[in-house]
């Protein structure tokens, strides 16, 4: 059977779209989704997307890392999303619903309300996810935000001199986050702008994360440190995040296509 894919991108965190809203597609396990990623032997990419039917929504996204574990949310794919459906619509993920809007070449999403408490990170015990009262070697007293998905965030003066690809496998895995985390180091530029690196949970070093962006805007503004609206500058280019009076984040940057393929599902099955 062949199946054909859309390559997408967001900030250069790199996607494979499968829509399977019209016609199905047999079952994506763990490892199916882990050999499409695979840079070496499939097609290779940060995240794999399937695009389903839904009850509740106008249709649903399903997000699998490249290690093949599926997660609740992606921002850089909300906006290919968008940019592949061509209207607003609201688009079921498991980390919650989400609103996609096309706007000139990319998306406005409404990311959801972001949670602070302890247990919704999720965390392993109680502590003041404002103010963490941890650290891996000189990463100190982090903030932890769930956007969908979780995270935790690190304010250092410099986040480009951060061995990230040491430290963040360390703090993705450690049992202080029984769900595993995201780890973005964070450094504030003005009060409207800060600088971010992102180790993704089952990715690895990504050249941008849209939910990380999110997370960390928001526990910049928890801290007093951005105003209500802050750009993000990643490796992979530039988004902005604004925390609204309804208490919504709302995420806006560029996405694009980059090709269009197809495979046969008897060499990943
Ligand atoms: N690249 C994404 C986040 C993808 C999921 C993440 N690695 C997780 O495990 O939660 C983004 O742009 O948000």
């Amino acid at each position: 059977m062949r199946v054909p894919f859309i390559k997408m991108h967001g900030l250069g965190n790199d996607f494979v779209m499968l829509d399977a809203r019209a016609e199905p597609l047999p079952p994506i396990s763990h490892s199916v989704a882990a050999a499409l990623a695979d840079r070496q032997t499939g097609i290779g990419c940060d995240q794999v997307i399937l695009l389903q039917p839904s009850d509740i929504a106008d249709f649903a996204m399903r997000i699998f890392n490249a290690d093949g574990g599926e997660v609740e949310a992606c921002g850089n794919a909300s906006r290919a999303v968008a940019l592949l459906h061509g209207t607003k619509a609201e688009v079921e993920t498991s980390g919650g619903i989400i609103t996609i809007e096309p706007v000139g070449h990319g998306a406005r999403i409404d990311m959801g309300v972001p949670k602070f408490e302890w247990d919704s990170i999720p965390l392993a015990y109680a502590m003041d996810t404002l103010d963490m009262p941890v650290a891996w070697e000189w990463l100190v007293q982090p903030a932890s935000v769930n956007v969908g998905n979780p995270h935790v965030v690190f304010f250092v003066e410099d986040c480009d001199t951060v061995p990230l690809d040491r430290l963040g496998p360390l703090i993705e895995t450690d049992p202080l986050f029984p769900a595993g985390i995201n780890v973005n180091v964070a450094t504030v530029e003005s009060t409207e702008s800060i600088r971010l690196r992102v180790w993704e949970r089952g990715a690895g070093l990504t050249r941008a994360c849209g939910t990380g962006a999110c997370a960390t805007a928001i526990a910049a503004m928890r801290r007093g440190l951005v105003g209500r609206e802050t750009r993000i500058t990643l490796p992979g280019g530039m988004l902005t995040i604004e925390w609204n009076d309804a208490g919504r984040i709302i995420m806006t940057g560029p996405a694009s296509e980059s090709f269009r393929g197809s495979f046969d599902w008897g060499d990943y099955a």
